[in-house]
């Protein structure tokens, strides 16, 4: 397979290499997923994260052991096994539904990595129509505020809602962006402050619980996010902070806004209740690692509930922002999203 790089993705000497997330803004440290247990494995960590680009590099993967000869039994195999590596973003499975077709065409070497060639060249595409939709919808002036981390470490080009932020500043529309550091997993403290910083976007990091006081001020003129998987009825699953913002914002008349290509779509579950959410480990909730090693500051025996998503019923969402353009609430009531 011809060399790749994305902002988080490398193929190199027909083997995959990921930037670790975890170790980021401290270090930036190359890893090998030359195996479905290595890339398995980062998945589960988040050293490789973002919906987007969970598929991509799974389906990658896949290809480049086509391309070392794996049969094709084992290459099924490790499908389904890569596929049941995180629940809740869609991308995952709907990219590897495709890499199953190409894996059942005769030449399925050549078809495979064609496919995932194609996915990645497509998102790159899909990210460029989300960060022009969206930014049309961007005031002169405002003042953003995003969750989690959706740029492109997620992605495999600029970003969902980061990139339409991103295109929105490029075009002298953003003022500030008010960044939720987005407990446990610090991907907005982390990974988002450090894009924006590479990007030389201005924003103010601050920890979730402050968005609400700021909204109050009336320094938040739109609240952007990402989503993991959007239901046939527009409810959004997504990082785990999503839903309060969205109450919020709903409370303040603000609008919220979710960008996502329409690989997020899935058409077949009916609403937000039917989204598998993933649970998390205890430990990063009591407590905090990443390159620095690790502190804990809860009790060894304390009892933790953690969601790595939550869900937005529709009705709480001013727009979707996809690589088509933007849905409205009224389109959605009249089934855009429905099979
Ligand atoms: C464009 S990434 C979409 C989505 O993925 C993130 O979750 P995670 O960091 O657990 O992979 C977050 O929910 C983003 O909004």
């Amino acid at each position: 397979m011809q060399t790749l790089r994305t902002t988080s993705l490398e193929v190199r000497d027909n083997q995959l290499w990921i930037l670790d997330q975890q170790a980021l803004p401290q270090q930036q440290n190359w890893l090998p997923a030359h195996t479905v247990a290595q890339l398995v494995d980062h998945i589960h960590a988040l050293r490789v994260r973002g919906a987007p680009l969970i598929g991509l590099s799974a389906s990658l993967l896949l290809a480049l052991l086509g391309e070392q000869g794996v049969a094709r039994s084992a290459l099924a195999e490790a499908l389904e096994v890569l596929r049941a590596a995180r629940p809740t973003a869609v991308n995952l499975m709907n990219n590897l539904d495709r890499m199953k077709i190409a894996l059942a065409e005769s030449d399925h070497v050549t078809a495979l990595s064609a496919e995932a060639l194609r996915l990645v060249a497509e998102d790159k595409l899909l990210c460029d129509n989300i960060a022009r939709a969206g930014s049309a919808l961007v005031k002169p002036g405002s003042q953003l505020l995003t969750h989690c981390n959706t740029g492109g470490l997620a992605t495999a080009g600029v970003g969902t809602a980061l990139g339409v932020i991103a295109h929105a500043h490029q075009q002298g529309l953003v003022s500030n962006v008010w960044v939720d550091e987005t407990r446990p997993l610090l991907q907005g403290g982390r990974l988002t402050a450090w894009e924006l910083g590479e990007l030389n976007i201005p924003y103010q990091l601050i920890t979730d619980s402050m968005a609400a006081s700021l909204m109050a001020r009336g320094v938040v003129d739109a609240i952007w996010v990402g989503a993991d998987r959007i239901a046939a009825n527009g409810d959004v699953a997504n990082k785990i902070g999503t839903y309060s913002l969205a109450v919020l914002a709903h409370y303040h008349g603000i609008p919220f806004y979710v960008a996502a290509p329409h690989t997020t779509l899935d058409r077949l579950c009916p609403n937000g209740d039917a989204i598998p959410i993933e649970q998390r480990a205890a430990s990063e909730v009591t407590g905090v690692s990443g390159s620095f090693g690790s502190v804990q500051w809860a009790p060894e025996n304390a009892a933790v509930y953690n969601p790595a998503f939550d869900v937005t019923p529709a009705d709480l969402i001013s727009g979707w922002v996809l690589d088509t353009g933007v849905v409205t609430p009224e389109q959605v009531k009249e089934g855009i999203f429905q099979p």
